[in-house]
């Protein structure tokens, strides 16, 4: 089980390091603006595995209250069932489909935002309960430094506009627990000038 996670930790970080190129080479900046701060030795990364037991009264338990991830970005597996994990669109909640139990899903989580001065928006989730349904899941946030300072990355003007300023990822983290449950994206507030 160890060396699975190890195994999986390990790959996953790849996917995700291209996918930080990915976005910075989209947003016109230098394909390695956001990965530079996810230094491979000192970089964080959690793992926590979600458990959802079956629920007689989904109309009065939730699975997991809604939240940002305090991440730069979160990678998601689901097994056993799908269903559960809605995202905040408009004024909506809308259910995600899984299409098997090998999608994978990324999730922009709050220090993406703030390195991205606002242009790429972490996602307002939540998971609700399921009657008869028995779901896991495996969250794995993936985080620079906990003492590194994070802030907009701003090359060549494409962000013209600071809307963030510097943050220390641990102390970011730490205000974010310290805050969370929240009814809105208020811990990212912290970040604002
Ligand atoms: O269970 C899920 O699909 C989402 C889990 C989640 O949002 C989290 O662990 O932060
Ligand atoms: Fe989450």
């Amino acid at each position: 089980m160890t060396q699975a996670i190890e195994k999986y930790v390990e790959e996953s970080r790849k996917v995700l390091d291209g996918l930080l190129q990915d976005l910075a080479e989209s947003l016109s900046l230098d394909k390695n603006a956001f990965l530079q701060h996810f230094e491979p030795e000192q970089s964080e990364i959690k793992v926590r595995v979600n458990y959802y037991p079956p629920c007689p009264r989904p109309d009065l338990a939730i699975g997991l209250m809604p939240h940002s991830d305090a991440s730069g970005l979160t990678l998601l597996l689901e097994f056993g069932a799908t269903g559960g994990l809605q995202v905040h669109k408009g004024s909506d909640w809308v259910t995600l489909k899984w299409p098997n139990d090998n999608t994978l899903l990324v999730n922009i989580g709050d220090l993406l935002e703030i390195m991205s001065n606002g242009v790429l928006k972490s996602m307002w989730h939540q998971v609700r309960t399921q009657l008869d349904v028995e779901r896991f899941s495996l969250a794995y946030f993936y985080n620079p430094p906990p003492r590194s300072a994070i802030g907009p990355v701003v090359r060549g003007g494409s962000l013209e506009e600071i809307t963030y300023k510097k943050v220390v990822v641990e102390d970011y983290v730490s205000n974010f627990y310290k805050i969370s449950p929240t009814t809105s994206k208020e811990a990212i507030m912290y970040a604002r000038p």
